[in-house]
């Protein structure tokens, strides 16, 4: 589709116009505020299948020119929630060096450093990610907030291939990790509502799951994330830094957000 830019003449503010969903209702992210949230004690623990990958398997990283993602095997799914919702692939939003926050989702207005996305589809209803895009119950993804800290090994193992796919379109093989490491510990606490894409064409198609907890990188880690990136090709004569890839968050209208959780 046409391009679309986090500022400037093609940033988010303009993305209606050629993304109609994205001036629509259910759009992503959300401040998550105290005042939005109800328990809900039907909410079970996220359940995920096969994310234990072998080093034996090559998954894809690659810079789309918006995020850096890697391609997921189809044997990983959630299994917990009313159908099987198949992983395709998993990507991030972060800030830049110069300003350390850049999650999407916010927290009573608190903004992390950065948020990993784990995009999954409806494989009980569509036969492919294509036909489960637009779907109502189409998607669901798994959020993660991101926090410099700590040093994170398991984010070392695609982080140390980063300078592989600086440009636009360049992709690498990896070995494969294990996907759950880079979740948080507690899967039993989340918040949970409906909303969209948060890129364009921003469908309103995403059952959104964001964990209560964050986990956390170093700040080196997160310099790499954050300043190895460009979201032009390599032979362009002009490089655009990759950064500040992220929506700001969108009206909640009546949106109540559901939490796993009591206290
Ligand atoms: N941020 S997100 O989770 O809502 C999201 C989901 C998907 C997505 C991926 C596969 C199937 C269906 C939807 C793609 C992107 C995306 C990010 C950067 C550039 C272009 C697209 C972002
Ligand atoms: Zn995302």
């Amino acid at each position: 589709g046409a391009k679309w830019t986090y500022s400037g003449p093609e940033g988010e503010h303009h993305w209606p116009k050629h993304y109609p969903y994205c001036g629509g209702a259910f759009q992503s992210p959300i401040n998550i505020q105290s005042e939005l949230l109800r328990f809900d004690p039907t909410l079970r623990p996220i359940e995920i299948q096969n994310y234990n990958l072998s080093p034996n398997e090559q998954l894809t990283l690659g810079n789309n020119g918006h995020s850096v993602q890697i391609s997921l095997p189809s044997k990983m799914h959630i299994s917990s929630l009313h159908h099987r919702y198949t992983a395709a692939q998993l990507h991030f939003h972060w800030g830049s060096s110069s300003r350390q926050a850049g999650s999407e989702h916010t927290v009573n207005s608190k903004q992390y450093a950065a948020e990993m996305h784990v995009v999954h589809f409806n494989s009980d209803k569509y036969p492919n990610m294509s036909m489960a895009v637009d779907k109502s119950d189409g998607l669901a993804v798994l959020g993660v907030l991101v926090e410099v800290g700590e040093f994170n090994p398991a984010f070392e193992q695609f982080l140390k291939f980063i300078n592989g796919i600086k440009y636009r379109d360049q992709r690498v093989q990896v070995p494969g990790f294990n996907i759950r490491a880079l979740l948080p510990a507690r899967l039993d606490e989340y918040y949970r509502y409906d909303g969209s894409l948060t890129t364009p064409p921003c469908y309103p198609s995403v059952l959104w799951t964001v964990f209560r907890n964050h986990v956390t990188i170093s700040r080196k880690q997160f310099l790499a994330l954050a300043t190895s990136l460009y979201s032009s090709h390599a032979q362009d004569s002009a490089p655009v830094p990759l950064n500040g890839n992220y929506r700001k968050p969108q009206l909640a209208d009546s949106r109540i957000v559901l939490v796993s959780f009591k206290e």
